[in-house]
């Protein structure tokens, strides 16, 4: 079952490929509502995407320039990785989303542009920036308990600021630090010189290379067709697994093991074959949170208690998602309790129902996981996975088709 590119990556990689110091080339880059957003935001400010025969794109960054409106849809990454890189364009940026999306954290990363130099009207979505073309930066101390993607977010355009960019953290622990690694990764393949330390990342002034970049595919969608061979004792493969990465879905390979899963990775793919029944566990997705709804799926199908803990800032994600899986999974017979940093699931036979998805791709995914073996479950919006997954009914259905 191959999987389209990564979102995460997709993201960094356009940021970049914007502010670099000459045309770049994205192979296998995903292309869904996430990524067309950020591709279409970065063309409004004067970067040229040109589609290529193969899917990819070809960028040529240009001087960033206002007035330009920008659709953040309900895409974190866009949300927080584009007005750092905005702020150094001039003229007059708004931004605004979807109706959910002018409730996710934003303050944070506006409060930091500020602090560096910005000209930033509002708190959350809708805000406006306008900027002189170029931004001070140095150094500021920020809160990222609430999403990793506030640090990732000036990091990406720090380079670029006349003094570079000094991020602290200060605050509970940063959840999903597998993806600021992978900020620093990306960045540093990019020729930028990154320093690390305890809650503290420094990005030095200089220019981005442009370059090729290979996107791999995205671990945390492969999940969902992984969980599905779980559920039903069936057999998946995900070809082109990376052997190294930075991406937090790789984590699945340990947690399906956990549940009794076979879990194996060979030149053909990562091959996950399901047990008789799956256990639960006991676990701290803080490194991973956005697996939550696909663990949370397997545990209400599993035989046993399972703990899901150090999540509590994905009640900021898509919706709070904490709330949604418990309503959702109780909605159908199970027995699921919100925890103040997680959820308990305890094995309940489930029946038929509507799934609510909240507008939340990861929702309906993880509808989609036990409609397998809960006979009449309908997930109310599958269309919200186009958020990260362009043709998510055609893949399921070929991924049933095929099993048959
Ligand atoms: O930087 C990124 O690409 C992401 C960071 C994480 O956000 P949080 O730190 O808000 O969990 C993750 O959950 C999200 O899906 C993607
Ligand atoms: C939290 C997620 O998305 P976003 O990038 O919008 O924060 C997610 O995809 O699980």
């Amino acid at each position: 079952m191959p999987v389209p590119g990564s979102k995460s990556i997709t993201n960094r990689v356009l940021v970049l490929a914007a502010l670099a110091d000459g045309p770049s080339t994205v192979h296998a880059p995903l292309r869904s509502r996430d990524t067309v957003l950020m591709a279409a935001a970065l063309s409004s400010l004067g970067v040229t995407f040109t589609d290529r025969e193969d899917g990819g794109w070809d960028v040529t960054p240009g001087l960033l320039r206002g007035p330009a409106d920008v659709d953040c849809g309900l895409a974190g990454t866009v949300m927080r990785f584009l007005p750092p890189a905005a702020a150094i364009a001039e003229g007059e940026i708004r931004f605004d989303g979807d109706p959910h999306a002018r409730k996710r954290p934003m303050s944070t990363v506006l409060g930091a542009l500020r602090s560096l130099g910005a000209d930033v009207e509002g708190d959350a979505l809708p805000f406006t920036l306008r900027g002189t073309g170029s931004l001070p930066g140095g150094e500021v101390t920020i809160d990222a308990s609430g999403s990793s993607q506030f640090v990732s977010g000036l990091l990406l355009s720090g380079a670029r600021y006349d003094k570079g960019v000094t991020v602290r953290h200060d605050g509970k622990p940063v959840p999903s630090l597998p993806h600021i690694d992978m900020t620093v990764e990306t960045l540093r393949s990019a020729g930028v010189r990154v320093e690390t330390g305890a809650n503290l990342w420094h990005v030095e002034p200089g220019p981005i290379a442009a370059r090729t970049w290979h996107v791999e595919p995205d671990l945390s969608n492969a999940t969902v067709f992984l969980a599905a061979a779980a559920v039903t004792g069936g057999e998946v493969t995900v070809p082109h697994w990376p052997s190294v990465t930075t991406q937090a879905g790789d984590a699945v390979r340990d947690i399906l093991r956990r549940m009794g899963c076979s879990v194996e990775l060979s030149e053909q793919g990562l091959t996950v074959r399901g047990p008789e029944k799956l256990s639960g566990l006991d676990i701290d997705l803080h490194d991973e949170s956005e697996l939550t709804p696909t663990v949370a799926a397997l545990a209400a199908l599993a035989e046993g208690r399972t703990i899901i803990r150090g999540v509590a800032h994905i009640r900021g994600h898509e919706t709070d998602r904490i709330a949604a899986l418990v309503n959702e999974i109780n909605a159908l017979g199970g027995t699921a309790t919100e925890t103040e940093d997680g959820l308990i699931i305890d094995p309940a036979p489930l029946h038929g129902g509507v799934w609510k998805a909240y507008a939340d791709h990861r929702m309906a995914t993880a509808g989609a996981i036990i409609g397998l073996v809960v006979p009449g479950v309908s997930v109310d919006d599958i269309g919200s996975t186009t958020k990260t997954i362009p043709d998510f009914p055609g893949m399921w259905d070929a991924m049933l088709t095929e099993a048959r």
